[in-house]
């Protein structure tokens, strides 16, 4: 096994990789006895009947099929991740929330605390965002969610993703996008970790559509890249935590499961420099609605209005004439849930910070905050270059709910962001 992390790019590709020479089978899936005695075992992603342009799945060749294990039972860890949403009526207010504390000791497990649910996983359709805060990696035992596909988002720290199908590096500017019922495990590369955790229970990622863009830009396909196969030959008890129908669940293995020697299919984890983003904007008047910063989309069953978009605002240049530059004031029957990775994000000169969220839910008004108002309508309107920078949003058709625990650590002022704007002066 190589020590260094590999991986094949592409998005969405058909891969095969084998750890172990002669381990993936040839020309069929599920040979009467694969090689070494290993065990085939189909992973689905979607329905078997999908469109072939829809249809997801990996063939696994592993030591040991999943079906051995014992029963689970309820996992008292993680008392903040997966916590319901709150149980009070929720006021249409603007919510924003300072960057988490690092709580001492916990592993990504544990340190994971949900903020905002926007559905429930049993629906097939909708997405929450939690906040992990890690200073353990973790250790004998791993992770797999059975409600949605996660896409992970570290702000600070890099952290390795071991998955079933190989090992990920993950430093902050990356995503990791990790397929539901994939287990993982979450180690530390830096001595702590903190970022942002997209649950998506609809239809998995893809990239969105380009339109008239035509065949390039945006987040390019060969950008994003697939573990190559890699596994661990372990005896050591390995615990598996189970997110299920918004539960957490555990049970004790005999052996660690991530056992696959050789992998084969389009249903696998991959990675994406967020730097890698061929940005695209006005070249004349009016900057776009920020779609045209969609990195990743899933769609609801209503055409063009996502389930999810993984939305980001990156470094670019400005170049619009007698524009308002940073975000105009607007109302959206999407809502709007934004984090920030690092720098200072151009409609907000204050409280937003590296690490914190804020919520703008279906029909709320928001935009530039007084300040960067002030500073966007009297700036010489030069090209600028806009540095340093990477938010962040996942916005979604369903309109979020907050849990008790995001309600309670809200910031209290967050309207002042919008309050001294002069009235206008008719004539
Ligand atoms: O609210 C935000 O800051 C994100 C955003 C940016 C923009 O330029 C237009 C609409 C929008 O929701
Ligand atoms: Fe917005």
């Amino acid at each position: 096994m190589a020590d260094a992390f590999q991986y094949m790019s592409g998005f969405g590709g058909h891969f095969e990789s084998e750890a172990v020479s002669g381990a993936l089978p040839k020309g069929r899936n599920s040979p009467q006895r694969p090689a070494f005695g290993l065990y085939a075992e189909q992973l689905s992603g979607s329905a078997f009947t999908a469109t072939r342009h829809e249809n997801r799945r990996s063939w696994l060749y592993r030591l040991r099929p999943t079906a051995d294990h014992r029963p689970f039972s309820a996992y008292e860890g993680a008392a903040l991740f997966a916590a319901p949403q709150s149980a009070e009526p929720l006021a249409p207010n603007r919510l924003r929330w300072d960057p988490a504390d690092l709580s001492s000791g916990t592993d990504f497990v544990d340190g994971l605390a949900t903020a905002l649910h926007a559905r429930q996983p049993e629906d097939l359709e909708g997405c929450s965002v939690h906040l992990y805060r890690a200073t353990k990696s973790m250790d004998r035992r791993v992770f797999v969610d059975a409600d949605g596909e996660l896409l992970i988002i570290p702000q600070q720290g890099r952290i390795e993703l071991q998955t079933e199908l190989g090992r990920l590096e993950l430093p902050p500017g990356f995503i990791g996008v990790v397929p539901r019922g994939v287990k993982f495990r979450v180690q530390l590369i830096d001595g702590e970790a903190r970022g942002y955790v997209a649950e998506n229970y609809g239809l998995p990622f893809r990239l969105p559509d380009l339109g008239p863009i035509g065949a390039n830009g945006l987040a390019n396909p060969r950008d994003f890249q697939a573990p190559m196969a890699w596994f661990e030959d372990s005896e050591e008890p390995t615990e598996v935590i189970q997110k299920s129908l918004g539960h957490l669940w555990t049970t004790t293995l005999d052996h660690s499961p991530l056992d696959v020697v050789a992998w084969h299919g389009n249903y696998a984890p991959y990675r994406y420099d967020l730097a890698s983003f061929n940005t695209m904007g006005t070249v004349s008047f009016d900057h776009p609605d920020p779609s045209i910063f969609t990195v990743l989309t899933s769609p609801s069953n209503v055409h063009g209005r996502a389930n999810a978009d993984f939305v980001i605002f990156p470094p670019r240049w400005m170049v619009a004439e007698d524009t308002f530059r940073p975000p105009w004031f607007h109302r959206n029957v999407m809502s709007e849930a934004m984090g920030l990775i690092y720098g200072a994000y151009d409609a907000k000169a204050e409280g937003f910070a590296p690490g914190g969220l804020s919520l703008h839910n279906l029909m709320s008004g928001h935009g530039p905050d007084v300040e960067s108002w002030r500073k966007a309508s009297e700036a010489d309107l030069k090209p600028a270059k806009i540095e340093g920078t990477m938010a962040f949003m996942v916005e979604t058709c369903w309109p979020y709910r907050p849990t008790q625990w995001a309600l309670d650590r809200a910031q209290p002022d967050y309207d002042l962001a919008w309050t001294g704007f002069p009235k206008a002066q008719l004539p």
